[in-house]
This record gives C-alpha cells, structure tokens and sequence, in this order.
C-alpha cells in the first residue's frame, strides 16, 4: 500500500495515545510526529508543514475542563487558519467538542480511540486539507495571471461616441453584484470587457475565472464547473474542484453560453438558482459565491424565440446587458486602435519609427472587419512583421475581400451624387409617392428633399 504524502502531527500528553497514533497512522501517511506538550508547536509550524493536527483538550494533570486545548486551538488557527485541527475529546465532552468546532477544529474524536473510526476520520480530513489547499494553488495562480492579463489588457481602447456609452455603462455596473450579458460579435472586446468589470468591482481582488463553454464537451461539462471527487469516474483519481468553486469570492465569466445544449443549460441554471454545486461522485452541496459575467455572440433573443436557449436562464444572466458595437459601426476608432497596436508590435518586433501612412488608414477604414479588433490587431501584427521602409502601406495589409462590402455587393458606382439620386428614387417609389414618407425614409427633411429632387429633375 502506497502512503499519503504529507505529515499529521499528534499532540497529546499520554504517551500510550501517541504510540497508539504512531502505531495506527504510519502505514497511511509518509510522516507522522507526536508532541507530548502543545508548547513546541509554534515553532514547528514555522518550519514545518502539516495536514491534519490532532490536539488533545486537556494537558494538565487531573484537569479536564478542555480550556487548555481550546486555548492551544485558537493559537493554531491564529498561526494558520487553515490549518485542519481534529480534537480529542473524553467519552461524553459534548460542551467542549462543541466548542472547539466553533473556535474552528474539523472534527472531533472521543477517546479512547476505536482504530477504524481513528484512521477514517484522519483520512477524509487529509483529503479535505489537500483540496483545500490545491484550490488556494489555484486561485493564486489564476491571480497571478489575471495580474499579467489586467497588465496586458489595460486600455480599452475607442473615443466613439458608442465606447464612451459603454465606459459608462461599465463603471456603473461593476460595483453591483448584478449578473452581466455582454453581447457582441467575434473580436468586439467582449473579453475585455468582462475582465474590466471585474477590475473595478469589490471582488478584484479575488479570481477572475474564465470558462469557454463553447470548447467543452458534454461530458466533462459538470466536472469542468462543478468539480468532481475521488473516483467519480475512471480517470478521477484525486478530487478535483470545478471551475465554480475556483471562482468562489471573485467572477466567473462563461463565454460563448450561447453554445450549451439544453442538458448544460439546465444543470447550470441549476446552479445559478441554488448558488451552490455539489462535485460529480459526491452529494455534499458546496455554497458558491461568483459574480456572473456571461458573453456570446449568438442573437441569444433569437434563440430563445426559437426554444434553442431556456428563457428562464436567460433571465438568470442578463440583469444587465451590454451590447457591444462591432468595428465597422464605429469606424472613427480604427485609426486609434490602428496605432494603438502598431506601437505594441513595433517594440515587439524591435522595429524602429513606423507609421501608418494616410493612404493605408483609409484602406483600413473602409474595409468591414468581419472578425472586428482581433482582425484588425492581427492585421496590423502581420503588417508591422512585413515592413520594411518607416510606414504601413496599403500593400503591407492582405484584407479579406469577403462580406456586405466585397466587389460582388458594392454598388454599380461609387460616385455619392449618383448614389444620392439613386436612393431618393428608390426612396419615393418605396413610398408610393408620399414626400413625407420617402424625406424620414432618408433621414432627411421635406424642404431638403424638394430641393434635392431639383437638382437632379426628379419628379413624382
Ligand atoms: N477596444 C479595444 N481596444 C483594444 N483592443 C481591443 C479592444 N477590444 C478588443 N480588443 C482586442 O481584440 C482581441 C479580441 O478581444 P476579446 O477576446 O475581448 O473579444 P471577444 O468579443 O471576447 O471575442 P470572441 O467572441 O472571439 O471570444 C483581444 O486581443 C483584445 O485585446
């Protein structure tokens, strides 16, 4: 039988228990030490990891009050509050075991001690320790990620009068605990945006979990959010916490919830009216505590009219929405976040004074970007790599000659007088011949209207 890695330390004042602990414990755990006196323990803990703590209440003779142990049970929780303390208590000491579970032991024992009950109690409590303290692995190093990611991914970028809407809409929501939707197409920054909320809420000092359900399958679904535990299935050979409970105290933003089947919708919505998970293979319910921040680029609305998305988690997730604009609907940005990589990437790539030249901006501006700023930063990586002279030209940018604004949907000529007359004929005609109609049809007013239709002899 292979050991349990880790050390359980016993401190009791009769030697014949810690032999009897000695005794027990070293065939399941590589590192057992036995203290008759509590007195040693600061030290050890300074210097010494340990995994389960098994204290004795009473070490003064002829005392059995339990004081002493409660006393040496708050100095460990204040050396280490997570430090998992099992207390020996005498047949009977209910008061005192009472006591000790409030001031923050685990568990308790009575003694004298039945070898099976002993050896169980230490076990689960060491697998308790060892999820525990792999989640806080996890959580700081997701944090020191997100540290990287929050550097990397400081400026959202746009002066547009949309961006502004958005800024705003992003201060006044991150300080609530509101669930959030941010919609938008591939690229918009939906990402970004998440991760923004979260900076600036109460919790940015927690965990920032990112899941992209569209990338995980049905069947490791609950496992990823929900966690599993020992021997779930196959391949659980340890236990595993969920994405959930990694989130716990900080955000959790699913990104593409679009893309769930109708059994993840349920589970999850599940979830979000329980706040609370239970792992796969076990039946104890784990309390959560996340903001949610949800993100897709599916017309969720659409889905939901067409039963393809529950109407019920919809309304679970988007307390407050955000829509945010595509490249092409604010166009007046793209000179700035043009520059904006062109510096990141001129340093990147150690070239040396680079510009977009004029010409170059109007090609970028007028293309539909399709895959919005993530099309337009890999274009400008790209170009930055080609250069070679100190500007971007047209000719450095290969853009997709696809979409709404491809050859094959321009219209027939781009002269604006021509296509002015165009849309107002076809303005008037879509109206019947009704001026008013056609001059709101066009944006335009009446008096605008006639004079235009001077100019270039048109009659109804
Ligand atoms: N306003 C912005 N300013 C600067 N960079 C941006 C901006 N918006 C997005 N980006 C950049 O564009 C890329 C895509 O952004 P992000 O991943 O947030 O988009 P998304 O909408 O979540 O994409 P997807 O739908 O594909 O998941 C990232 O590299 C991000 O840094």
């Amino acid at each position: 039988m292979t050991k349990k890695q880790g050390t359980i330390l016993v401190i009791d004042d009769d030697e014949g228990v810690l032999h009897t602990a000695r005794m027990i414990l070293k065939k399941h755990f590589s590192e057992v030490s036995t203290f008759t006196s509590p007195h040693n323990l600061p030290v050890f803990l300074k210097n010494n990891q340990a995994d389960v703590i098994i204290l004795d209440m009473n070490f003064s003779r002829g005392v059995t009050s339990g004081h002493e142990g409660l006393e040496w049970l708050r100095k460990i929780k204040k050396i280490d509050p997570n430090l998992h303390v099992l207390v020996n208590t005498a047949y009977g000491d209910i008061d005192i075991a009472v006591e000790a579970m409030k001031a923050g032991a685990v568990d308790f024992l009575t003694k004298p001690w039945e070898k099976e009950k002993l050896l169980s109690t230490v076990l689960s409590i060491f697998e308790l320790s060892k999820s525990k303290k792999e989640l806080n692995q996890l959580r700081n190093k997701t944090k020191l990620l997100n540290q990287d990611l929050h550097r990397q991914f400081n400026d959202i970028i746009g002066q547009s009068k949309a961006m502004q809407d958005i800024f705003n809409a992003i201060e006044k929501i991150a300080e609530t605990e509101a669930n959030v939707l941010i919609l938008g197409e591939n690229g918009t920054g939906k990402e970004l945006v998440a991760r923004a909320i979260h900076q600036r809420s109460n919790r940015k000092k927690d965990s920032f979990i990112k899941v992209d359900l569209g990338a995980i399958t049905e069947s490791l679904f609950s496992s990823e959010l929900f966690g599993h535990s020992k021997g779930a299935f196959t391949d659980a050979r340890e236990s595993r916490a969920g994405r959930f409970e990694i989130a716990s105290g900080g955000s959790l933003f699913l990104d593409e919830i679009g893309n769930i089947s109708a059994n993840m919708q349920a589970k999850l919505l599940t979830v979000l009216q329980q706040r609370e998970i239970v792992r796969v293979g076990s039946n104890k319910p784990i309390p959560i505590d996340i903001r949610l921040i949800c993100a897709t680029n599916r017309d969720i609305y659409k889905m939901v009219a067409q039963n393809t998305f529950r109407q019920d988690l919809l309304y679970r997730v988007n307390t407050v929405e955000i829509n945010l604009p595509s490249l092409r609907e604010r166009k007046e940005d793209i000179p700035l976040i043009a520059n904006h990589y062109l510096e990141i990437y001129r340093v990147k790539y150690q070239k040396g004074p680079l510009q977009i030249s004029q010409n170059t901006l109007d090609k970028l501006i007028n293309y539909h970007w399709p895959g919005n700023i993530r099309e337009l930063q890999h274009a400008i990586e790209r170009a930055v790599i080609m250069s070679n002279g100190h500007k971007l030209l047209p000719s450095d940018f290969l853009l997709k000659n696809t979409g709404p604004q491809s050859s094959k949907n321009l219209p027939e000529t781009l002269n604006i007088e021509l296509l002015e007359k165009n849309a107002i004929e076809t303005a008037i005609a879509l109206a019947e011949g009704n001026l008013t109609k056609a001059s709101e049809e066009l944006g335009i007013g009446r008096t605008t209207l006639y004079r235009k239709m001077r100019r270039y002899g048109i009659s109804v």
